[in-house]
C-alpha cells in the first residue's frame, strides 16, 4: 500500500508540483495518476523511490514513512519502468533483467536463470535474450523494461508512462499482457499516463490531477465515467464517456434472440428466402450473413457474451458488457448483431431495441447512466 499524505513539492525554483496531495494506492491493484502534461504525475511517482524529496507532508510505503528509509534500499524493494524502457545499451537483454536481483545479492548465474524466467513471463522469446537492446523492437524494449521491473520481485511497480513511446497497437498489447500479468502477480502497482483511455482500461481507481499538482478527482474508472465531479474532469474524460462507460457495465440482463440460422456448406447455403440469414461452418461458428438478395456480407462485430468486466475474459474488447453488444447490433449488416460464446460459437442474436432498452432502464436507475 501506497499512502500519500498531504504531500506538497515545491521545487527550489519556487515551481509548485505537488500541493495537498492525499491518496492511497491499494495493495493489489493498479492506481492510475492521470492528468495534463505538468500536474505532476513524474513529481508524485518519484517521491515514493525518492528520486524526488517532498516538502511538506509524507509518504508512506506499507506503513512506513519513506522519509525514514534508506534511499538506495528502498529502491531495490520497488520495480520502477520508465517511458523508452530506460534499458543500459552496453548490457544485453538478460543482463538488464538480472540487473535489480544481482543488485539484491544473487548470485550472477541465478540472477540470469531468474532474468529467463521472468522474459519468458513477459512473452520474450528465449533468443532475444542474448541481444543488446539497440536490436529489439520498441515494444520487445518496452517488454524488457516490464521484465527487469518485474525480476527484482518487489511487491510495488512504479510505471512512468511505460507505453507511451510505442503505436497504438502494440500498445494494446502491451496493456493486456500488464492485466494478465498483474491478474496472476497481484502487485502494488502506481502507474503513470497522460492517456485517459489507457488509464480507464488498466486502473482500478484511476487519479485525476490537474496542473499545480491538486488531485481533482480520485474514484474507479466507471464511477469517473459517470459521475465526473466538475467541469476539468469531465472535459478531459471526453465526450464519448457514456459509450465509454458501457463497457463497465454487465450485460447479463440481455436476452438474445434466435435468429435464422443455416449451414456454410462450401458456400452453396441459400439461407432463407427473403430473410437476412447467419451462415454456420461446421464448428457452428458464424462465417458471414446471407442478405434478402442471396448476396453474402461480412458478420460485423461479434459480441462474446463470456466474460465481462470482472473476468479473465475482458481482454476480448466489449466481452460480456453493453458496449460488445450495442457495437455487434450496429455493426450488423442485418439489424441485429451476432452473439457467440468464448470459443466463438454461435449463442443467438442481438436486437438494438432490446440494448436500448437496458440503456434506458439503466440510465433511470442510475446504473447505466449512458
Ligand atoms: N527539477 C525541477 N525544477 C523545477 N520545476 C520542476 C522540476 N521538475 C518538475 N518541475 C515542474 O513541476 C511540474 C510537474 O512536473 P511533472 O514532471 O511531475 O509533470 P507531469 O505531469 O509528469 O508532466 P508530463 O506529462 O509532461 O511528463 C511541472 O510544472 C514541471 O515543470
Amino acid at each position: 500500500m501506497i499512502e500519500f499524505r498531504d504531500v506538497g513539492k515545491r521545487f527550489a525554483d519556487g515551481t509548485v508540483g505537488l500541493e495537498d496531495l492525499t491518496l492511497t494506492a491499494r495493495e493489489g491493484e493498479i492506481t492510475v495518476l492521470v492528468g495534463p502534461s505538468g500536474c505532476g504525475k513524474t513529481t508524485s511517482l518519484r517521491t515514493v523511490n525518492r528520486m524526488v524529496e517532498i516538502t511538506s507532508g509524507s509518504v508512506h510505503l506499507d506503513g512506513r514513512d519513506v522519509a525514514e528509509a534508506d534511499p538506495a534500499e528502498l529502491r531495490r524493494g520497488i520495480g520502477y519502468v520508465i517511458q523508452q524502457a530506460g534499458l543500459f545499451p552496453h548490457r544485453r537483454v538478460i543482463d538488464n533483467v538480472a540487473t535489480v536481483p544481482v543488485l539484491q545479492g544473487m548470485p550472477r548465474a541465478q540472477a540470469r536463470a531468474r532474468a529467463a524466467e521472468v522474459l519468458e513471463r513477459v512473452g520474450l522469446d528465449a533468443a532475444l535474450a542474448q541481444r543488446w537492446p539497440a536490436q529489439l523492437s520498441g515494444g520487445q524494449q518496452q517488454r524488457v523494461g516490464v521484465a527487469r521491473a518485474l525480476a527484482g520481485d518487489a511487491p510495488v511497480l512504479l510505471m512512468d508512462e511505460p507505453f507511451s513511446a510505442v503505436d497504438p497497437v502494440v500498445r494494446v498489447e502491451l496493456q493486456d499482457e500488464l492485466l494478465r500479468l498483474q491478474a496472476d502477480l497481484g502487485k502494488t502497482i502506481l502507474f503513470v499516463t497522460h492517456d485517459i483511455d489507457e488509464a480507464i482500461r488498466l486502473g482500478d481507481r484511476v487519479a485525476v490531477l490537474r496542473v499545480g499538482g491538486r488531485l481533482a478527482q480520485f474514484a474507479p474508472p466507471d464511477e469517473l465515467l459517470a459521475a465526473p465531479v466538475d467541469e476539468f474532469v469531465s472535459g478531459f474524460v471526453g465526450r464519448d464517456r457514456g459509450y465509454r462507460r458501457l463497457g463497465f457495465v454487465p450485460a447479463t440482463a440481455l436476452r438474445l434472440v434466435d435468429l435464422p440460422t443455416s449451414p456454410d456448406a462450401n458456400g452453396s447455403s441459400s439461407g432463407v428466402p427473403g430473410e437476412w440469414t447467419l451462415l454456420l461452418d461446421g464448428a457452428q461458428r458464424p462465417a458471414a450473413w446471407r442478405g434478402p438478395d442471396g448476396g453474402r456480407h461480412d458478420l460485423g462485430s461479434v459480441y462474446v457474451t463470456e466474460g465481462g468486466p470482472d473476468s479473465a475474459v475482458a481482454a476480448v474488447e466489449g466481452a460480456g458488457t453493453l458496449r460488445g453488444a450495442l457495437d455487434a447490433a450496429l455493426s450488423s449488416p442485418a439489424g441485429r448483431g451476432v452473439a457467440v460464446d468464448g470459443e466463438g460459437r454461435y449463442r443467438g442474436g442481438v436486437d438494438t431495441d432490446d440494448v436500448l432498452a437496458l440503456l434506458d432502464r439503466g440510465a433511470r436507475s442510475g446504473d447505466a447512466g449512458a
